[in-house]
């Protein structure tokens, strides 16, 4: 990318409204596949702060409201907070392609082009660098494990996934993950993988360098860890064999027994000392059912049948103790590597709040989240196998089983209610980032409020 231009002096300081600027963001930003409001239209966006990090790069912690909705713990008008890198420079550039934002018309930047500069290889390498060597820059500080050694000048690109944030990988040795959407607090994916592998579980890639803020509030901007190179993620896995007529079993056994080595290590790493409590569970699953169905008007007619799910749950024994969890497990977020299973990805679901997704959930959580995975690949293919999703949900259980000492096929009543928010949770999701999908979690809907199976 060709050479970029100086940011004006005094940047940084000024905080008067940049309108062009923002114009430009409110129409950029909701194009973004790692945008989480494309529901709703952003009503105003206000820049919270702004570094410059490398000359004619800045970070941005900008907030994008919607009007109507509140934001997580009430601390910023409705809305949400979002991370970007912006590249500045002089003249527009056909190779800017995608990353091309626009020119802005006045304020501080008056006259010069801004893109997403981790389209920009320079961009990705001063961040690398910046992340080889603790220190601050303005609010924001870097980290790095003392023990690890990050070598310089890996060649990095942008990952082209289907995400919820922005990764880079460096030279296939590091994958840093650029969070996009941010919020107050610790990133359960920084907090998490390093306790994990400090109990002895090498199941996931652990920190190795990190970036953080501490203004508008203190939040984790990024972390870079070791890239599987070699691995295959479990939902590309299971598609495959599901085209080649392939049995999966024995991978979906496997992976069963890697959610409950995980599980064990998460009991371990984060003791919790209440038990869970299925009455409370039962009543925040229902709030999530009424205002889902509220967003996404075609759930409507299974709420009474939904509903029935979660009312049982009062009835159902307490089941494992609530404990630190994923989350958010899927098949995209388990990678198989050499003989073994890896788990990422430790976020939890991003829409919901950080403080929700840092405390004790029941493990039952995770193993839904699974099952409706192996239901999503086999809907993939026409004509649809339930009987590949049927087998491959059996062997995961029966693997977990195994390790975990409890069988999840014997909690039904847990089980039925964590698939049915689960698969109302992907309801909401589908709506808002992929409406193509949404007949995925709708035939599952059908099924568990008309059957509840
Ligand atoms: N440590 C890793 N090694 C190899 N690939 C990885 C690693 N971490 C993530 N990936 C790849 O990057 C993709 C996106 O990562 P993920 O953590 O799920 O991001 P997001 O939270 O933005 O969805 C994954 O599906 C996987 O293919
Ligand atoms: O971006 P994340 O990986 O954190 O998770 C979000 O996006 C997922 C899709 O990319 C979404 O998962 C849903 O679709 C998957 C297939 O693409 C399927 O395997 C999952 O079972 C299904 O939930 C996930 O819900 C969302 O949080």
């Amino acid at each position: 990318m060709p050479k970029t231009a100086s940011v004006r002096p005094g940047l940084t300081r000024l905080a008067e409204p940049m309108e062009s600027l923002g114009a430009l963001l409110r129409d950029w930003l909701p194009r973004q596949r790692w945008f989480a409001g494309k529901d709703r239209p952003v009503t105003e966006l206000g820049l919270l702060s702004m570094t410059e990090l490398f000359p004619g790069r800045l970070h941005l912690l900008v907030h994008a409201g919607h009007t109507g909705v509140p934001s997580p713990g009430g601390a910023l008008p409705a809305g949400d907070c979002y991370q970007l890198l912006l590249g500045v420079r002089e003249h527009p550039s056909p190779r800017l392609g995608r990353a091309l934002i626009g020119r802005v018309q006045d304020g501080p930047l008056a006259g010069l082009t801004v893109y997403d500069a981790l389209h920009d290889p320079r961009s990705a390498q001063l961040l690398l660098d910046r992340l080889r060597l603790p220190g601050t820059v303005g609010p924001l500080r870097f980290d790095c494990d003392p023990d690890q050694r990050v070598p310089a000048g890996l060649v990095p690109r942008l990952l082209d996934a289907e995400q919820s944030n922005s990764s880079l990988v460096y030279g296939d040795e590091y994958i840093l993950k650029v969070f996009r959407r941010i919020q107050p607090g610790v990133n359960p994916d920084l907090e998490v993988p390093g306790a994990l592998v400090r109990q002895g579980c090498h199941r996931v890639p652990a920190p190795v360098a990190w970036f953080q803020t501490k203004h508008p509030f203190k939040a984790t901007l990024g972390v870079l860890q070791p890239y599987l190179r070699d691995a295959s993620d479990g939902w590309t896995l299971a598609l495959h064999a599901l085209a080649a007529g392939d049995d999966f079993t024995v991978q979906a056994r496997a992976l069963g027994a890697a959610t409950a080595d995980v599980h064990l290590a998460l009991a371990s790493a984060f003791p919790v000392g209440a038990p869970g409590e299925n009455g409370r569970t039962a009543t925040a699953m229902t709030e999530r059912l009424d205002a889902a169905a509220h967003c996404v008007p075609a759930l409507q007619p299974f709420v009474p049948g939904l509903r029935t799910a979660f009312a049982a749950l009062t009835t159902c024994d307490a089941g494992p103790p609530a404990q630190r969890i994923h989350g958010d497990l899927h098949l995209g977020q388990v990678l198989r590597a050499g003989r073994e299973w890896f788990v990422i990805d430790f976020e939890g679901e991003p829409s919901r709040p950080l403080s929700e997704r840092r405390s004790a959930h029941s493990p039952v959580r995770d193993i839904a989240g699974m099952l409706r995975s192996f239901d999503y690949a086999a809907r993939q293919r026409r004509p649809w196998r339930p009987e590949w999703a049927r087998r491959c949900r059996e062997a995961y259980c029966a693997g977990y089983a195994a390790r975990a000492g409890w069988d999840p096929r014997k909690k039904h009543g847990l089980l039925r209610a964590y698939e049915t928010d689960r698969a109302v949770y992907e309801v909401l999701y589908e709506a808002r980032h992929r409406p193509d999908w949404l007949p995925v979690p709708m035939a599952a809907i059908e099924r568990l409020a008309v059957r509840g199976d």
